[in-house]
């Protein structure tokens, strides 16, 4: 093992691996050694490396579900341009704009200041308001809802009322209020898109983050 930048024999810390690259191949080869990936589609596998990466649990991958054509269609859809839609500043920040392959916009309309009214009007959290003010993106978009389940609700039921289609929903909310069942109707909706779920109380930003990035990354190979 190479050792950290302390290397005094008098100091109390262990040395440790300094080497950004070298950590990252090491958490990665682990990863593929400790999770069972194989009920998932061949091209979803660097994505759901990378979403175990963002939260250090290698069982993540047993819940993990991936539709036939989402990769795929995720990989096209930032080929061709397509926006990031977040339901989260969180997940916003977390993408790396230099992986995007096409200068792809990611954005959040949590904290635009129509979206209190929105949500007052409407009896709902802003999370599911701000979905309102995606209409004229959606179509073909990139869809990654990392923390909020009643985005994900809300998306549904905008799909269900005509709404244009995303290319794929990131459907990885997490909690313990909705989080599972808003997972569970994207995937059983009979007009759901292409998507990644991960079933249960277990989502969040980091490893929507991870998911997209992994995507993104994905597109240059
Ligand atoms: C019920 C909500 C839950 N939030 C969770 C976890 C986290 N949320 C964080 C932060 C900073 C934010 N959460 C909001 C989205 C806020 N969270 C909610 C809502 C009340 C309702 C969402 C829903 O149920 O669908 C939601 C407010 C709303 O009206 O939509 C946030 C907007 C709150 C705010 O700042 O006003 C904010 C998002 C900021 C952003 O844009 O990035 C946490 C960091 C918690 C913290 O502050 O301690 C954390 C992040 C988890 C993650 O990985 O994303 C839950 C667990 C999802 C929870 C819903 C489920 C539950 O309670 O069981």
């Amino acid at each position: 093992m190479s050792a950290g930048p302390t290397e005094s024999t008098q100091s109390a810390v262990p040395s440790y691996i300094a080497d950004g690259p070298e950590i990252y191949r090491r958490s990665f080869a682990i990863i593929r050694d400790e999770a069972d990936l194989t009920h998932l589609p061949e091209d979803a596998h660097d994505v759901v490396i990378r979403m175990i990466h963002s939260c250090g649990m290698v069982d993540l991958a047993a819940d993990t579900e991936v539709s036939p054509g989402a990769i795929a269609a995720a990989q096209r859809a930032l080929r061709a341009g397509a926006p990031v839609l977040c339901d989260a500043e969180m997940v916003a920040s977390g993408i790396t704009r230099r992986f995007l392959p096409a200068g792809n916009e990611v954005i959040c309309t949590l904290n635009d200041p129509r979206v209190p009214d929105l949500a007052a009007a409407q009896g709902t959290t802003r999370s599911a308001a701000a979905l309102d003010l995606w209409h004229d993106r959606l179509d073909g978009a990139v869809v990654a809802i990392g923390n909020a389940p009643t985005a994900l609700f809300r998306l549904l039921e905008m799909i269900e009322a005509g709404a244009p289609r995303p290319a794929v929903v990131l459907g990885l909310p997490v909690g313990f209020v909705g989080a599972m069942e808003s997972k569970a109707a994207l995937v059983a909706h009979p007009a759901s898109p292409e998507h990644v779920v991960v079933h249960g109380r277990r989502g969040g930003s980091a490893m929507t983050v991870g998911a997209v990035n992994a995507l993104a990354l994905g597109c240059a190979a």
